[in-house]
């Protein structure tokens, strides 16, 4: 799909998304990544925090807000672990369905969004931020009723250089007007649906988040509400030692059993 095709489909896009009259709030939090960068045997998000799995941390969070239900996701083989060593394990009962997820994020994003049927509101969560807090979701749940797509993220504190293919600096741009974009994000449920239907005609896309297919595919524009620099995603080990201070815990590489 070209640029012209985009703008007619922004075009064809505007209000169709407010359906559903049920205020329902669904959590999808994903947890079906390999974790590559962090070059362990498991996934990050079961990697040993304290005396729980990273994943764990995420789950209770929404299971203590005011947040209806969860829909979780991870790969085929720790569908059974993540229900029986953490749903069940710590009664995270808002837990309504795990399902599996896809090879990108945004294919395990999809597979989360269509197992939320009912919900009017979705939040989206990595799995792998296991420092958030009731402030973050509270707020995401206040913004997405006023904006419909939203998500938290943080002033950047460093100077951003954009380089070309051989490493030279090629721009510097303003910073006060750059933030680092975390997650939860909180979606329409049916805007986000209709979004990705036109992400599906049109794959060729480096998607990293939410809030970029609704840019794309919407005319709908993006909120973006303050997090906390510690909702930090877990990415490379040393982020497993800075979430381990935040929450005070000691990590493990190892799956709590
Ligand atoms: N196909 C995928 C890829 C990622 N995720 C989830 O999305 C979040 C953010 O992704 P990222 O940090 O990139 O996780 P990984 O893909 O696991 O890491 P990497 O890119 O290093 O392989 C994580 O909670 C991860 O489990 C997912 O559910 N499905
Ligand atoms: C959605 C996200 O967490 C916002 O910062 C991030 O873009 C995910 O990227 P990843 O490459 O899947 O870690």
């Amino acid at each position: 799909m070209g640029d012209a095709d985009n703008a007619d489909y922004k075009e064809s896009n505007i209000e169709i998304f407010d359906t559903v009259d049920e205020v329902k709030v669904t959590a999808i939090v994903l947890a079906a990544g390999k974790g590559s960068r962090m070059h362990s045997d498991i996934p990050k998000q079961f990697m040993t925090l304290g005396d729980y799995p990273v994943l764990y941390y995420s789950l209770k969070a929404f299971q203590d807000s005011p947040v209806d239900d969860i829909i979780l996701v991870t790969g085929e083989d720790y569908v059974e672990y993540c229900r029986n060593d953490i749903v069940d394990r710590y009664n995270i009962t808002k837990v309504r369905k795990i399902v599996t997820g896809g090879a990108e994020r945004y294919d395990s994003v999809h597979n989360g969004l269509i197992a939320a049927d009912g919900a009017k509101y979705v939040l989206i969560h990595d799995g792998a931020r296991p420092c958030i807090t009731q402030k973050i979701i509270t707020d995401s749940i206040d913004a997405v009723k006023i904006y419909s797509a939203c998500t938290v993220g943080v002033p950047v504190k460093d100077t951003i250089k954009i380089v070309d293919e051989d490493q030279m600096g090629v721009d510097t741009p303003d910073r006060s007007r750059l933030w680092q974009v975390q997650t939860p994000q909180s979606f329409n449920r049916e805007l986000l649906l209709t979004c990705y239907d036109g992400l599906a005609h049109d794959k060729c896309q480096v998607i990293t988040d939410d809030t970029m297919i609704v840019e794309r595919y919407s005319s709908v524009r993006t909120k973006v509400i303050m997090g906390a620099y510690e909702n930090l995603k877990i990415t490379t080990p040393e982020d497993l030692k800075i979430a381990s201070n935040f929450l005070k815990k000691d990590v493990d590489t190892k799956m709590v059993k």
